[in-house]
């Protein structure tokens, strides 16, 4: 049996993890980091880098015509491979972190017991992540079914691929393999996309009904049957027979390995922090990530990370906001959104909220390359944006203006008053801004007469 006295024990190497570890130590702390499983938890490995990976094949198979699903998932797993580097114990040992691989468990408030290791630890974060819902529908644990962590695993193209969940993973992994020549169903209980600003949703939702991706929304699926080497699901709206089925309902966090009673950590859906991300019931713990019961997006994690750092290390008050946290789900058009959506501002604000808009049919660039569906909504409250939408090309890259803007408590005119290089799709942004000024200063009568008076008097 090995003891350690540490100033911070981090359990979870994914995003959260890695990002707190990689910052403390750097900053003088004694840090040691639990990882169960594998180092760079979901994102790197099931998640965001794998989905990317396998939509970037897919949308070269659909631009050329012609793909190979297996070409395709070597692709993901070298992907992976490439960037497993950043993440790898080597690279933490290298920067002074204890890493033990092992599952972690409370053994009292103070401390966590690792395989034949007890830790003792002055602050502690929970980074555990999370792990694929299996929802009890009837018979769908008598059938082969995939998660998100073994479909990357496949190497056969399935004949067709039955996804229940219309939420970001059902509709990305769908596309991906509508591209690379699968037939695919989505069945989704309420609407597909459902969060997500309902005309926005719409345009990428009838993209890939074009592709050739069956969508039944308002369909639950009821029950799971093994029909010969047939799966059906049966739902509120009738069967749906395919090959293979992919269960993407949402997520549930990883705490049950930590014992977390003994620990005094009380959890509910996440564990259950101050806005600080500071455990309610033992004040030395912190959790981070999708662990803290939030949204759930490695940019959150490596923000959580931030935040929890300058109170564990700085003794200084940190809030996490989520308010500027953006979003994106990468479809082809992309789906992004930061702070709130049209619906929720209006909810929010009533009649105080502007809404100033721009299509991509306007833009130059989006002409030139053909890609002129999208548009891009910003919400406006007193000259300031709350919220902003954009789905088209490359939305996830124009939404971090907004993400800045929303962040930092700009106002429109510091959009209005940015030069946009020509053409680019940025000038939706813009535009956008533009599009809110407009109708103040063209449709305004005082500024007609003041602009007739300058005139008059002008030599
Ligand atoms: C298919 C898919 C696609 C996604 N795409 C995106 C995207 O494009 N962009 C985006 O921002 N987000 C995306 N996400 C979400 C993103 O992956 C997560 O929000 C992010 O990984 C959360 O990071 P984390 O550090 O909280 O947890 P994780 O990355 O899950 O890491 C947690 C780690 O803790 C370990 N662990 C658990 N319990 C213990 C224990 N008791 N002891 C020791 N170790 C333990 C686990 O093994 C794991 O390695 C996607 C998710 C999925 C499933
Ligand atoms: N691009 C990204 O950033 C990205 C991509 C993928 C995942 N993620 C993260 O992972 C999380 C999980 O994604 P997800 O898509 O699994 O979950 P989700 O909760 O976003 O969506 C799940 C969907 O399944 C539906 N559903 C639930 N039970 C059902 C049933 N019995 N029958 C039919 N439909 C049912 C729900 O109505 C919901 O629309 C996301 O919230 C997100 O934070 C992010």
């Amino acid at each position: 049996m090995t003891r350690i006295d540490t100033d911070l024990l981090v359990i979870g190497a994914g995003s959260g993890g890695l990002s707190v570890a990689a910052g403390a130590v750097q900053m003088g702390a004694r840090v040691v980091l639990l990882e169960g499983h594998k180092m760079g938890g979901d994102c790197l490995n099931y998640g965001c880098v794998p989905s990317k990976a396998l939509l970037s094949e897919a949308k070269r198979a659909h631009q050329t015509g012609s793909g190979n699903y297996a070409a395709a998932m070597a692709h993901v797993a070298r992907v992976i491979e490439t960037i497993a580097p950043v993440d790898s114990q080597e690279r933490f040992e290298g920067l002074g972190v204890t890493v033990i691989r092992e599952f972690g468990r409370f053994v009292s408030d103070t401390e966590v017991q690792a395989g034949d290791t007890t830790i003792s630890a002055r602050r502690i974060v929970l980074a555990t992540g999370s792990s694929p819902l299996v929802p009890p529908i009837p018979g769908l644990d008598a059938v082969p079914h995939l998660t998100n962590e073994t479909l990357f695993d496949l190497r056969q193209k399935p004949d067709h691929l039955v996804i229940i969940g219309g939420g970001p993973i059902g509709i990305e992994m769908a596309q991906a393999h509508v591209r690379l020549g699968c037939a695919v169903t989505v069945i989704e209980g309420a609407k597909a996309l459902g969060r997500e600003d309902p005309e926005a949703a719409a345009l990428v939702l009838d993209t890939l009904r074009r592709e050739g991706v069956t969508i039944l929304e308002d369909a639950k699926a009821e029950q799971v049957r093994q029909d010969g080497d047939r799966i059906v699901v049966e739902t509120s709206k009738g069967a749906v027979t395919g090959s293979h089925l992919l269960v993407a309902v949402g997520r549930k966090v990883n705490l049950d390995r930590l014992d977390l009673k003994v620990g005094n950590v009380d959890h509910e859906k996440g564990v259950s922090v101050d806005t600080g991300l500071r455990s309610k019931s033992n004040r030395r713990v912190y959790a981070v990530g999708d662990a803290a019961g939030g949204m759930q997006f490695t940019h959150l994690a490596g923000y959580h990370a931030g935040v929890v750092i300058r109170s564990i290390l700085f003794s200084l008050p940190s809030k996490a906001k989520t308010h500027h946290i953006p979003r994106v789900t990468y479809s082809e058009p992309e789906l992004a959104q930061v702070g709130m959506t049209e619906t929720e501002a209006r909810e929010a604000y009533g009649d105080r909220v502007t809404v100033a808009r721009f299509d991509y049919d306007e833009n130059d660039r989006a002409i030139a390359t053909g890609q002129t569906a999208g548009f891009a909504k910003v919400m406006v409250v007193r000259g300031r944006p709350v919220g902003a939408t954009i789905v088209g090309a490359e939305a996830g890259e124009l939404i971090g203006l907004w993400a800045l803007v929303l962040a930092n408590g700009l106002k429109m005119s510091a959009v209005a008053s940015m030069v946009a290089p020509y053409p680019t799709l940025g000038e939706v942004n813009k535009r956008a801004a533009g599009a809110y000024f407009s109708p103040k200063l063209f449709g305004n009568p005082w500024v007609k007469r003041v602009v007739g008076a300058v005139q008059r008097f002008l030599p």
